[in-house]
């Protein structure tokens, strides 16, 4: 366990190979009742991972209405897939939260996609951590400090790695420089999946 900053915190390998591939196996299934969507920024632009989600809410965005949680599949209308057990049970396990997580955010990244630096602070509960899970290729993650201009720190994320955001850390600036082709058999066509845990209402 690497403590980064004031309340980030990396646990390397957390999950390993055989709950990676369960965990591969559940989100096949949410992504099968939710499909994959191209995300549109408040700006007009795309972004370039796919998302979909699991859990009573979900974050969305799009032009016109911009970042939300919402607790239904903007395309398809319906409600989000149910959260499944393995991911409460991570939660549970790493979180330090005694509430259960309300969205896990699913991104998908192809081996060209990138996330550029940003805050998570779409939810009403700033206390509750944001839990991120890695799967598959892995990446150059970039954490940074409060403020968008910070000195920032780049890592590598890979296959089985959890990062907790917590405490002053919630809020810090991070993103996703560049994913690393081929550098996992996780997933049969390579890519990369995020999945972030959140609370969303005290
Ligand atoms: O892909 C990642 O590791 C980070 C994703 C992220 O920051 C987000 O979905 O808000
Ligand atoms: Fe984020």
């Amino acid at each position: 366990m690497t403590r980064l900053l004031n309340g980030i915190r990396h646990l390397p390998g957390y999950l390993d190979r055989a709950r990676q591939e369960a965990l591969v196996a559940v989100i096949r299934a949410v992504v099968t009742e939710a499909p994959l969507y191209v995300p549109v920024m408040p700006t007009g632009k795309l972004m370039s991972v796919r998302m979909t989600n699991c859990g009573p809410l979900g974050w969305v965005t799009d032009k016109a209405r911009g970042y939300r949680y919402q607790p239904t599949h903007p395309e398809t209308g319906r409600p989000w897939p149910d959260m499944p057990q393995q991911l409460l049970d991570i939660w549970d396990d790493v979180s330090g939260y005694d509430k259960p997580p309300q969205a896990c955010l699913v991104n998908f990244y192809a081996d060209d996609a990138r996330m550029g630096l940003h805050q998570d602070r779409d939810e009403e509960d700033l206390q509750a951590p944001v839990v991120s899970i890695s799967l598959g290729n892995s990446c150059l993650f970039r954490v940074g400090g409060l403020n968008r201009n910070d000195p920032t720190l780049s890592f590598k994320l890979s296959s089985g790695d959890v990062v907790v955001l917590e405490g002053e850390g919630r809020l810090c600036f991070h993103g996703v420089d560049r994913i690393h082709p081929a550098t996992s058999t996780l997933l049969r066509n390579g890519g990369r999946i995020n999945l972030t845990l959140r609370r969303v209402r005290p």
